[in-house]
């Protein structure tokens, strides 16, 4: 079950109770599929839902016919699994679920074979515009254009670079990888905007670029945690805390697992964690050795050691006020007594938000996510583990590349969606933010993506622009779709200590923050701002990056944090 988002039924309509049910469901997809294709007439459903739209919006028709074929066959294969991707709610085990989407790909790849379109799904993308003139190809790729047509269809402001929106697939990425020089990356235009409009810009809005690599090392092979597969709730509420699953009456076999799960977590948190816990604990754990007794000293030592593990002047004064209090209170002399207050005060700081930590997914309509932080925080890298873990439970995810401030941050999100199996929308550098974030949406709503993630370009959170940019983008959402986004994550990066405070605070003026990742906390030595943000802000941590690979995006666990940061185990 998943503790990390909670999901409401809208798609219990197709319930179906068993697997069994599930393949039947899977059959009549593919079954569907055979006919439309023999029909000549590829996913009429698609064509049918976008006709209303078709007489709008030229906008997208200047991609490359090469790329629409791309789309064309690719798309709408993996949309067949998409449907049944739908239904897996009611799917008993993800075993069972992957299956049956193996099954489904492999079927649906035979009969694009017998329509004579031989090649293998690799060498689809090499299929020149003459190729694709003949047969049921070209009959898709004109349905695709009307659904990339359809979904640019009203631009909210016109793009000021005029560029192009594109709208690709995670193949198509790797197409593009193959094809530098394709319509949707092109490589000299990104070095171009890299070093010239864009960098200006840059520099004329105070922000460096961020010396990094972007997260583009290769993804890692971890398998996926335990609590992030997707196991069927018969209540339908889905849970990975542990203490969620002690209350469900649920089998032992659950309880095993949600046991496991715990270890392996508590165990990999104090694991990542080291540097924060050596620090930290390891110094407190010094402060109190040989001392026999509570005095003037010992609370003298522990505000400097709080307020350099980044708690904050305010966080410290604030705890070792408490402190005091109840020492005094309770006639305290033993100095580990004191060690558990302060520990149990850090919790109720970090429990401080009254929000669940957890997503809660809206009733109708895309999630939509848009993402906001300054530069080099980690927000992309965030994005591509925060889609991963949706696609890991079942849910469909678009990315929109809507940082076209940095050129490189487009080409990271591609590469972040490729590497997890997310649709992006992009647009060329320098093209107008909200514009991107306007089609993005129009897509994701027409192809009914249950997730969109939307990437902001790093923002110095001084800058008056470009934070006013910030609060356009989102008024169009909310234009756009009314209740959106669903939720705004601020993701801050916990090396940079007491300036993450003052970011949320500005962050959360200029467009009301909903929920926070920490980033890098496998990095720092210190682990006091998870519980300064949340004192000061009462908004809920929802994840915490603790590296830089695709399973590196812990569910913050208020309780599981503090006992990963508390434990010691090294000898002082
Ligand atoms: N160690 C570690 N590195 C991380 C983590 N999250 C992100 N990074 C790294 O931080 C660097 C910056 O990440 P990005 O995702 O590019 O940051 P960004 O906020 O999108 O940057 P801009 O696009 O410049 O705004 C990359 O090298 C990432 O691999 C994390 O949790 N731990």
């Amino acid at each position: 079950m998943l503790g990390w988002f909670k999901k409401k039924f809208r798609k219990q309509t197709d319930a179906a109770e068993t697997v069994e049910t599930e393949q039947q469901l899977s059959a009549d997809i593919d079954e569907q599929v055979v006919v439309a294709v023999e029909d000549g007439g590829v996913f009429e459903s698609e064509d049918s839902l976008l006709k209303s739209d078709e007489e709008e919006s030229p906008v997208f028709a200047a991609a490359t016919d090469e790329v629409v074929v791309e789309e064309a066959v690719v798309f709408d294969v993996h949309d067949e699994a998409d449907q049944e991707e739908t239904t897996t709610a009611e799917v008993q085990t993800v075993e069972a679920e992957q299956q049956l989407s193996a099954d489904t790909n492999e079927q649906i790849i035979v009969v694009v074979e017998d329509e004579g379109v031989s090649e293998p799904e690799d060498s689809l993308f090499e299929l020149d515009k003459e190729e694709t003139s003949a047969g049921f190809l070209s009959e898709t790729v004109d349905t695709e254009e009307d659904i990339v047509s359809a979904a640019s269809d009203v631009v909210a402001e016109p793009d000021s670079a005029g560029a192009d929106p594109v709208v690709m697939s995670a193949e198509q990425t790797a197409a593009v990888e193959l094809e530098p020089l394709s319509a949707v990356v092109d490589g000299s235009q990104l070095a171009t905007a890299e070093q010239g409009d864009t960098a200006d810009e840059l520099q004329e809005a105070g922000i460096k670029e961020a010396d990094h690599s972007y997260g583009l090392e290769p993804p890692g092979l971890e398998e996926p945690e335990a609590d992030e597969i997707s196991v069927v709730d018969p209540g339908g509420l889905e849970s990975a805390h542990p203490q969620a699953a002690e209350d469900s009456s649920d089998v032992s076999t659950s309880k095993t697992r949600q046991v496991q799960t715990r270890k392996t977590l508590f165990q990999r948190l104090q694991e990542r964690l080291g540097k924060t816990r050596d620090s930290f604990v390891y110094q407190l754990d010094r402060l109190f050795l040989g001392k026999k007794e509570i005095d003037q000293e010992l609370f003298e030592q522990l505000e400097e050691l709080l307020i350099t593990s980044d708690l904050g002047v305010g966080t410290t004064l604030d705890l070792l006020d408490i402190a005091r209090k109840k020492v005094k209170r309770e006639q305290l002399r033993d100095p580990q007594s004191l060690k558990s207050i302060i520990r149990d005060q850090i919790l109720t700081y970090i429990e401080a938000s009254e929000q669940p930590a957890e997503l809660v997914m809206p009733e109708e309509g895309p999630f939509v996510i848009m993402v906001v932080g300054v530069n080099g925080v980690g927000k992309t890298t965030t994005i591509g583990k925060l889609a991963a873990k949706f696609i890991r439970s079942g849910q469909s995810v678009l990315l929109v590349a809507a940082d076209t401030f940095r050129a490189a941050a487009i080409n990271q999100l591609k590469i972040w969606g490729d590497r997890v199996g997310a649709e992006v929308t992009a647009r060329s550098p320098g093209a107008d933010p909200s514009s991107v974030v306007f089609d993005g949406l129009e897509y994701g709503v027409a192809r009914a993506f249950d997730v969109i993630i939307i990437d902001t370009a790093g923002r110095l959170h001084t800058s008056v622009n470009l934070m006013a940019e910030l609060k356009k983008i989102r008024r169009v959402i909310d234009k756009k779709m009314p209740g959106a986004p669903h939720e705004v994550m601020l993701v801050l990066d916990a090396t940079t200590g007491q300036n993450g405070v003052s970011q949320a605070k500005l962050f959360h003026e200029a467009v009301g923050i909903s929920g926070l990742a920490l980033t890098k906390l496998d990095g720092t030595a210190k682990g006091g701002i998870i519980a300064n943000v949340c004192r000061e802000m009462k908004i809920p941590v929802r994840f915490i990056g603790i590296g830089e690979q695709m399973n590196d995006l812990r569910d913050f666990n208020a309780r599981e944090f503090v006992d990963a940061l508390f434990f010691s185990q090294d000898k002082v």
